[in-house]
């Protein structure tokens, strides 16, 4: 058996859900107590037990049979620790995730970047760093991983241009998707957070390098109650960040920092990336034509009604997650179309010029 103190490791984020799915475990050790990953770097972790933080080891076994599943450990992770004879703790079992966001490398392997969040901050500053098609990406990356999203726009207090990227996105991204406005340094955005913020909560901080991702968590979770964010200069006296670290809000909420994503893709099919687009989805329903592609139709109810750059975006995610589901077979048939399609219009091109 397991030993769970859930009022300790609400702090940590304990959900009765994950507690009914630890006291599942049955590893073959005794004395295991719930921990959680606080902190990431590569296959280094550090958990938390509700009482200190451990720098922990992974029992070789455990490692094995994460590989094996291709389900490597992340942060966020709840799992079972023993501590041996020298102090020393180890990982001996892994709660399965209730939820995980992530994505796909450029190899094809799935990249888990956080477990068991509830909802996920998808930070966007509101200067250069603005791009409703990115915005749009990651919504649909942590929709079809069963998370929330919740976007929020920094540096409404210096971007000259905020006002109208706060009105383009209002008018883009359907109701169901909060979007917040914030300047990340200041208290208010603590109010602004407040609903997500609840003890037991865990949110993920998503967003590109320099978004404001280590403002916000200063601004949210008090630096001295913060897990250990490892942050690295640059040379140029600018702070980067590194490892993904867990903190914990006065509100009760933990927060995961993640650092700067810029590119991915989402780890999930076109069904699921087409959910994620409700506004689309529910729309389609009022289209004249059952199998309407929303590409000109009569009656088209998308066309009329979604935000133009929008539904383009909406259907090249649709044809990258296709593409990405076709067998290594189809791959090669259709890139042999392709090439003979190349073929035939260069000999059409040449016939003309000749
Ligand atoms: N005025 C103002 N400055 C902001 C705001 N948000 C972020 N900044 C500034 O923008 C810079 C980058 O913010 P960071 O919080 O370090 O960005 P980050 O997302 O953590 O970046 P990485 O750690 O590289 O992933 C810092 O100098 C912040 O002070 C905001 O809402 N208002
Ligand atoms: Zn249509």
């Amino acid at each position: 058996m397991i030993d769970i103190e859930f009022e300790t490791l609400q702090a940590l984020g304990l959900t009765p859900a994950i507690a009914t799915r630890a006291a599942q475990l049955t590893g073959p050790a005794p004395d295991m107590r719930l921990a959680r990953v606080t902190e990431s770097q590569r296959d280094r972790f550090t958990l938390h037990d509700g009482r200190a933080e451990h720098p922990a080891r992974t029992l070789p076994r455990l490692v094995q049979q994460l590989q094996a599943t291709a389900q490597p450990l992340t942060i966020g992770d709840w799992v079972a620790m023993q501590v041996d004879v020298h102090g020393q703790a180890w990982i001996v079992e892994r709660v399965e995730p209730l939820t995980q966001i992530a994505r796909r490398a450029n190899d094809g392997r799935r990249q888990p970047l956080a477990s068991n969040v509830d909802a996920a901050l998808l930070v966007m500053g509101l200067d250069a760093d603005f791009n409703a098609r990115r915005m749009e990406r990651y919504i649909a990356m942590v929709r079809a991983c069963g998370v929330a999203p919740v976007v929020v726009l920094t540096k409404r207090d210096i971007a000259p241009d905020a006002p109208a990227r706060i009105a383009q996105m209002y008018a883009r991204l359907p109701a169901t998707v909060p979007v917040l406005p914030v300047n990340a340094l200041s208290r208010q955005t603590c109010t602004d957070l407040g609903p997500w913020l609840h003890a037991g909560q865990t949110l993920v901080l998503l967003g590109s390098s320099g978004a404001g991702k280590s403002t916000l968590i200063n601004t949210l979770a008090n630096a001295g109650q913060s897990t250990g964010a490892v942050r690295t200069s640059d040379g140029r006296g600018r702070h980067t960040t590194t490892a993904r670290s867990l903190h914990r809000c006065p509100q009760g909420g933990c927060i995961i920092d993640t650092p700067g994503l810029r590119t991915f893709r989402p780890d999930a099919d076109a069904r699921t990336l087409a959910a994620s687009f409700d506004d689309v989805q529910s729309l389609a329903q009022q289209c004249r034509f059952r199998d309407c592609r929303h590409e000109g139709e009569p009656g088209c109810a998308v066309l009329a009604q979604v935000d133009g750059d929008r539904l383009d975006n909406y259907k090249k995610l649709m044809r990258d997650a296709q593409r990405g589901e076709l067998t290594a077979l189809e791959r090669i048939e259709l890139r042999g179309k392709w090439k003979s399609i190349g073929k035939a219009g260069s000999r059409r091109a040449l016939e003309k010029k000749g």
